[in-house]
Formats: structure tokens, sequence, C-alpha cells
């Protein structure tokens, strides 16, 4: 998952891109950037680290113009190199700049493609700078001196033919507008919304409706899988059905964890979906052990909280904040390399040693991934004088890898690969660990108003929506980006960047 946005203003947007970058921030922290256009010129600052860390107030000066993109980063293809940061530019046609929210499961065959027969030349091993490639031959082969809204919809509809994977998009053509795209599946969320100021109406795309809410535009709605907006530079808005099969399967790890809680996807409130994880999961414990003796209930802060206060609700026992997070660590999940992860778990969390002391404490997490977490915690909760710690995980076990956005490439770092709750129980050292079944995530993310008819659930049973993955795919993937793998390209990949010293 990455953070996306763009937008079409009557004043300058630097502002607006920047707020809305950090609020999106928890979608990514390794690098961010911004691209604005003013008068047919582009502006472009982007580089490795979090939004406060890239832009200084000379890089914002420097950012002109009414209409512009940005995108936070969280690696899934290529290298942490700074030369893959985006938006992505390419110089013809027109000028195009694009920011890509997810991971494409064609890309050898794309880049070959790009080369030998679209006759262009891609400088990095970036998935996001190949599908701006394609977007941008699709668009050049048309031959028109000023592309209209039927030119840039045909082009998104060669990208969806030639694309596969999960991807959520915005590009800038220079002078003309801004294009969101989704996904046929749409795996990975964007949705986009308007204000109104003295001047007239701007409009704004981005990853999740909270940037909207926070910047005062009102949502409009999600973009349907397969279909594309355009607002040109004056203001127009256009939307068209650009995908032949269109099938709404959007990524249930977004609901479980990576989406802010603020946040509504598809028409479903992520908050209201924690919550209902959380009864879903209560359910499940009295069923298993009706007579339980836990003494109270205690989230692993952030991402759980919601789901935990629900769970502690249902079940009629005590809710209580455990843990002190230091707010100035980021999200441990999405950062790179195992060894950051472990490293952070501890500076992070703390345990506060009078609500564990002789209690029969249960943890509630949103999820176990690689068991980073869960592992240690269980740790400072007996240090701090428990009597059982119990564990549960809003989510079903994450067995499978997800090759869509999120990068969880290896199987072998999945602690519940090939391992069964008992297993993942004693290795994590829990006395007790309890899973939220996958029908219960489905119905707790479906809600009881939206009609969603399926979902991306791939890392938890191993079905891949876009039907072009197999053991020879995952092998590839797994063999490529495991942590030791990422490391060693990290370190050839430091500069990849044209030469400019
Ligand atoms: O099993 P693991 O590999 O450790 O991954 C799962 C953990 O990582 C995430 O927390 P994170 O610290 O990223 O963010 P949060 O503060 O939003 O919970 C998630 O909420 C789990 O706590
Ligand atoms: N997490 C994402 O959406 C990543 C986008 C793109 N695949 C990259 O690696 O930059
Ligand atoms: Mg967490």
């Amino acid at each position: 998952m990455c953070g996306i946005v763009g937008i079409v203003g009557k004043s300058g947007v630097n502002q607006a891109l920047y707020d809305a970058l950090t609020v999106l921030q928890h979608r990514g922290q390794d690098a961010a950037g911004i691209v604005t256009s003013h008068d047919g010129r582009l502006f472009l600052r982007k580089d490795n680290g979090l939004v406060r860390d890239v832009f200084q107030q000379r890089h914002m000066q420097r950012l002109v113009g009414n209409m512009g993109i940005g995108h936070i980063r969280y690696p899934t293809a290529g290298s942490s190199s700074s030369a893959e940061a985006q938006p992505f530019y390419v110089n013809s046609p027109y000028g195009i700049t694009l920011a890509h929210n997810g991971n494409l499961t064609n890309v050898s065959q794309l880049a070959k493609e790009i080369y030998e027969s679209d006759l262009r030349h891609v400088n990095t091993s970036s998935d996001s700078e190949v599908l701006l490639n394609v977007f941008a031959h699709e668009l050049a082969v048309q031959g028109k001196l000023q592309p209209t809204e039927e030119e840039v919809f045909t082009a998104v509809a060669k990208v969806h033919e030639r694309c596969r994977g999960g991807y959520a998009v915005v590009a800038m053509i220079t002078g003309y507008g801004l294009v969101g795209f989704r996904d046929p599946h749409a795996i990975r969320p964007i949705v986009f919304g308007q204000r109104h100021t003295e001047q007239g109406v701007e409009y704004m795309i981005a990853s999740e409706s909270v940037a909207l809410d926070v910047l005062g535009f009102s949502l409009i709605r999600d973009l349907a899988p397969g279909e594309a907006v355009y607002i040109t530079s004056d203001g127009r808005l256009h939307t068209r059905q650009c995908a032949v099969d269109p099938k709404v399967s959007p990524c249930i790890f977004e609901h479980v964890y990576l989406a802010r809680s603020d946040s509504f996807m598809d028409g479903v409130s992520i908050y209201k979906a924690r919550l209902r994880m959380g009864e879903k999961l209560a359910d499940k414990i009295l069923r298993e052990r009706p007579e339980h003796d836990i003494d109270v209930v205690i989230p692993i802060p952030d991402t759980s909280r919601t789901a935990a206060l629900e769970l502690a609700n249902k079940l009629g026992v005590k809710f209580r904040e455990g843990f002190v997070k230091n707010r100035y660590i980021g999200r441990t999940f999405i950062m790179p390399g195992q060894a950051a992860r472990k490293k952070s778990v501890r500076q992070k969390l703390n345990a506060i040693d009078l609500e564990f002391r002789g209690k029969n404490v249960m943890l509630v997490d949103d999820s176990i991934v690689r068991g980073t977490t869960c592992k240690q915690i269980i740790q400072m909760a007996r240090e701090a004088g428990a009597r059982k710690v119990y564990f549960c995980s809003a989510a079903p076990a994450v067995r499978y890898p997800n090759v869509y956005g999120i990068d969880m490439p290896s199987a072998h770092e999945l602690i519940a690969h090939n391992r069964s709750t008992e297993e993942v129980a004693e290795l994590i050292g829990a006395d007790w660990l309890v899973y939220q079944d996958l029908p219960d995530l489905i119905d707790a993310v479906a809600g009881p108003k939206v009609k969603i008819d399926s979902f991306d659930c791939a890392v938890f049973d191993g079905k891949y929506v876009t039907g072009d993955i197999d053991e020879a795919y995952l092998d590839r993937i797994e063999r490529a980006r495991n942590d030791a793998s990422k490391a060693k390209t990290n370190a050839v990949s430091a500069i990849i960047d044209l030469y400019n010293d």
C-alpha cells in the first residue's frame, strides 16, 4: 500500500497536497513526493523519508500551480532507492506524471513489451514506472495534439487490457488535466470529491476518504472497478467505465489494518467494520470457552483498539490500556527489513505493570503477520506479572503472500504459513490463541447494509482474484523479495537514477 492524491484547484495546491499526504502517511513511510504544474511547466520534489522531512519551506515555495499530484511510498517492487520515489515522469506525450498504489503482477512481460514493441526506456526496477510508460504509450499512439477525455479513457482501457494486478492511480497530463483510475477488480482503494470555493469547484482524488474530510472536500464516491475519472485543468469532470468485465473484489486487509478507521471504503465505514470484527471475535471466544477466565482485555496500539473495545464490551470484561505507545515511532509492519521492525516494537510499546500483575489478560491485535509484534508483547506481558497471557487476532491467520500492493511476498516469513493455530500459539508463547474465522471477517466488513460480492482475501485463503498467480510466480517473488534479497537489492541500487553528480 501507498498513498496517492491529486488536486485540480482554483489556486495553488502545494499546501493542500502536503496536508493530504500527511493524512495518508499511515499508508507508507519510506518516501514522499509532490509534482505540480504551472504554465506548462512541472515542479517536482521527492525523496526518501516522511512527508514532514521531505518537504522544507524552500521546496514548498517552488511547488507552484493549481494542479498537482502526490505520493507516499511503501515499496512492493524494485528497491527503496530515492530514484523510485514517486511521482514518476515521462516527457512524451504531453509530459505525464503518475503516482501508483498497488503492484503489477505481469511487470516482467510489460517491461519487455515496453522496450521491444513500444520502444521506450525505463530507468528503474519500479513497476509504477512501467505502468506510467504503458499509459503514456497508449495515449501517444492515438496521435492527438490536444487529448480530450476520449483519448484519456481509451488509454485507460488499454492499460486494463495490458496490466494485471492491483492498481489505483493518479496521473497528471501537463496542461490538460488529472486522471484517476482503478484496476478492474477494485483491489486498491481510490475515491474522489469536491469542495466549493469563491473561485469555483475544486476536485480531489485520494486513496482514502479521510484525506478529503480533513481538507474540507466532500466525498462524491469511490471509483468503481475499472472506472476512470478525468478532471480537466479548467475543472470539468468526466467519468467512464473503461474495463470489459469489472468485478468488485477490494482488498479486505485494508479494513483489517491498512486504512485509517475514520475512512469509508466502497461504502463501508472502516471504524464500524472493526467494531464488528471485535463483536464476532467475542462470539467465537464464547463459543470456544463459555467459562473463560479472562480478567481484562488489552489492545495492542494502535490499529487493534477499535476491535478490542467492542470485544471487551461483548464479553462484559474490563477494557484497559495496558501498553503506552511512543507517538514518535511509526508503524512497525511497514518498516523495511525485519531488524528495524523487531527493534521498533520494544521502543514503541511499553507496558503499564499494574494492568497485568496477577491477571489473566486477553491481548488483542488486528492481525498477526510475521509474529514480530505479538512474540515480544506476550513476553512483555509476562514480565509485567500477568498470570496467563491469551492472545486474539481480529483477522484470520495470515498464511499466504500478498501480490497486490502489500509487502508480504514471502510465505516463509509468515508465522502461520503451514502451521496450525496451536503451533503458532506455542511459537509466540501464548496460553491460548484465537483467530477470527474468515466468514466472520467477511461478514464484519460487508456489514448489514453494503453489498460487496467478493473480497480479495488471498493472504488468508490463497485465492488470487486476478487469476494469474501460480506457484512459479510465488516462488519468483519469494526469491526476489524476501528480507535478505531486498537488503541486497537496496544495497546495489542505492543510486539508480540518471547519474547526476
Ligand atoms: O505480526 P507482525 O509482523 O508484527 O505484524 C502485525 C502487527 O503490525 C501492525 O502494527 P503496526 O505497528 O505496523 O501499526 P499500528 O500502530 O497501526 O498497529 C499490526 O497492527 C500488528 O500489530
Ligand atoms: N505499496 C504500494 O502501493 C507500492 C507501489 C509500487 N509498487 C512501489 O513499489 O512503489
Ligand atoms: Mg499494530
